[in-house]
């Protein structure tokens, strides 16, 4: 990441104190760093009971000339109404999948002195390395859980002290595992695009050869999950997320209408979801969505998720080709400047998106 930016984002180390409390030892009291009860139960989450059902899109319904029209529809309205849809049928190599899930189990399984090796405090690091997620506003309460942030591409910016030599087939996997993620995106646009009358190809051009970053999370149970949270609100920041889940326990919400849907993984799918800077350069079409993980009471979850970053010639900005028949709705901004504010926010509990609507 950006040194600039970096400094601006806290990340606390994880301690042995943390893992044992992780690890369910009831002889450790959840400090009150972690106790956030208020904010668990603020809002809503939709029950059991209710039936609803998050999109589905089926990549190989979008490739296939005879039913692309519909799916490509489909696909549109999950942008715009969820900002998240589960993507069957991705084409990502299933051993390559496989291979980097075994490899993220395995590393989040190691001794803590092993993952701290690259740990957020050594090596210069800031943003990247081994801990827990970024503090954000509310009184800094920490997230419960475990993580690990790294660069993936341009293959230039990786800091390759932080990219773990334990378990051997980590890097390997990781880089590997890194370019599906880099073609899927594209082919993914490609359709976006279409969607959102973009004739000139200006939005995969702008996320073409841009940064791409990883975060591997795992979020231990706890007995207690109305008291914790595994992931704080928020929405991405960057520009379009790929969440692989490792496992099938759930623990993902998304807010909707005031309310808190659960996302029931399926198997097999990645989990697609638009963030801030893709939000922006569809002129607001497609939604940047808040969401929040909260541990489950039983298992533990662990996910893979890469962003993609985007620009148009250096700016965060509506792609202009919209802007010929459309009035923005956002105000553009340099891709530097937009990360260390977007950082900067994150860190005070706001959201800088929201300061560039006009
Ligand atoms: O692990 C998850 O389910 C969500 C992770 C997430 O929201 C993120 O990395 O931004
Ligand atoms: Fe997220």
């Amino acid at each position: 990441m950006e040194v600039a930016s970096a400094k601006i984002v806290n990340r606390d180390e994880i301690t042995g104190a943390a893992l044992s409390m992780f690890a369910g030892d009831d002889s450790v009291e959840i400090p009150e760093s972690y106790i956030r009860t208020e904010e668990v139960l603020a809002d809503e989450v939709v029950g059991k009971d209710e039936a609803y059902e998050l999109p589905v899109v089926d990549m190989a319904k979008l490739l296939d000339p005879d039913s692309s029209a519909m799916e490509t529809e489909k696909l549109g309205s999950a942008c715009r109404h969820w900002g998240f849809f589960q993507l069957t049928n991705h084409g990502v190599d299933e051993a390559v999948a496989q291979l980097i899930k075994d490899t993220t189990v395995e590393f989040f399984s190691l001794p803590l002195d092993i993952k701290n090796r690259v740990s957020v405090l050594g090596k210069g690091a800031g943003l990247e390395g081994y801990g827990h997620h970024y503090s954000r506003g509310r009184g800094e309460k920490l997230d419960w859980a475990e993580g690990l942030i790294l660069i993936t591409q341009p293959v230039q910016e990786r800091n390759m002290k932080l990219w773990p030599d334990n378990p051997p087939t980590f890097r390997d996997a990781l880089a590997t595992y890194s370019v599906e993620m880099t073609k899927l995106a594209k082919r993914l646009l490609g359709f976006m695009a279409a969607d959102i009358g973009d004739e000139q190809g200006e939005l995969v051009e702008a996320f073409t050869d841009k940064r791409q970053s990883m975060a591997m999370h795992h979020y231990p149970p706890c007995r207690h999950p109305d008291k914790v949270m595994g992931i704080t609100p928020h929405t991405d920041g960057l520009g379009l997320t790929l969440l692989l889940h490792v496992d099938d326990t759930p623990g993902l919400q998304i807010k909707k209408d005031g309310r808190w849907f659960p996302v029931r993984p399926l198997p097999g799918a990645i989990l697609i979801n638009i963030g801030d800077i893709l939000d922006i350069m569809t002129n607001g079409a497609y939604k940047s969505v808040e969401h929040r993980v909260i541990p489950d009471a039983e298992r533990g979850r662990t996910t893979v998720v890469f962003v993609q970053e985007a620009m148009v010639g250096g700016m965060v900005t509506p792609l202009p080709g919209l802007l010929k028949e459309q009035e923005p709705r956002y105000k553009s901004i340099d891709l530097d400047e937009y990360i260390k504010c977007n950082f900067k926010a994150l860190s005070e509990g706001t959201r800088f998106a929201d300061s560039l609507r006009i």
